[in-house]
């Protein structure tokens, strides 16, 4: 069976710590064409916050996901279409590498592995709450981080490789690399997308390309555009391939 991610293009990642734009309700952002909605945020989560986005966006078309930055923010609820799990590559603290998972696995009795996904995320903005919160050494260079994507998948096992730019725009010859390092292996691409271009541009290397704050800061029209250009960038035939 494909993977449940292999024909996305584009995902939409709700913060729960935040709010939808005045007047705009989660069916609005289910009805952007989005493919799937992860749910999930560094800071300010809790498990009540989670758990009335999960119950808000589980009723509509679009599979729904949950993406635990600690053990406390998962919830089990019916809907829920499964669970995408980071593992911090360049974390600066092992504990997001492999400890916050030993902490769920050892918690958490109603683990569902069957819907259980690894993300191996690679975080690349500084600035960003998850570079902070992770410790993660961002000065990698563009071949470090394809040598990361290519240990993820053949050493590791990802199927999942998570270039994360939460906040900024990143380099698009880094997402190339990395996808270029993989054979099977996705690669997710996340940050700073924020009109029909930059999904555009970063769909030509990503197989997906996620969205965060724009939903929150911009509302559905922005988000609609993102998904016509991820969308777009898969339709069009790349050069040289
Ligand atoms: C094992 C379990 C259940 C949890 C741990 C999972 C791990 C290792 C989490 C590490 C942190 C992480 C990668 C969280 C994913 C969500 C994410 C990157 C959100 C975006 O964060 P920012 O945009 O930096 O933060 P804010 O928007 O909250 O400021
Ligand atoms: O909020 P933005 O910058 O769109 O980033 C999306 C996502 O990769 C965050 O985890
Ligand atoms: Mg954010």
């Amino acid at each position: 069976m494909s993977a449940p991610w292999a024909a996305w293009d584009h995902i939409v990642k709700i913060d729960p710590d935040k709010t939808l734009v005045e007047g705009e309700t989660f069916e609005d952002v289910c009805a952007t064409g989005t493919d799937a909605l992860e749910i999930g945020g560094t800071t300010g989560m809790t498990e009540e916050k989670m758990a009335r986005v999960v119950e808000a966006t589980t009723a509509y078309d679009v599979p729904v996901y949950i993406e635990p930055s600690n053990v406390g923010s998962v919830v089990h609820r019916d809907g829920l279409d499964g669970y995408f799990v980071p593992i911090v590559l360049n974390a600066g603290d092992p504990f997001w590498v492999t400890g916050a998972h030993k902490e769920w696995a050892r918690l958490d009795s109603e683990i569902d592995w069957e819907a259980t996904f690894p993300e191996a995320y690679i975080v690349l903005n500084p600035d960003s709450s998850v570079a902070t919160y992770t410790e993660a050494d961002c000065n990698l260079d563009v071949d470090e981080v394809a040598a990361y994507a290519e240990v993820a998948e053949q050493m590791l096992g990802q199927r999942i490789i998570y270039i994360e730019y939460s906040g900024t725009f990143g380099d698009p010859d880094v997402v190339r690399a990395a996808a270029d390092a993989v054979e099977d292996a996705a690669t997710f691409y996340g940050g700073g997308v924020d009109d029909y271009e930059s999904a555009y541009e970063m769909g030509r290397h990503a197989d997906t390309v996620i969205v965060g704050d724009l939903v929150h800061d911009e509302g559905v029209e922005a988000v609609e555009e993102t998904v016509a250009g991820a969308k777009d960038a898969k339709s069009e035939p790349i050069e040289g391939v």
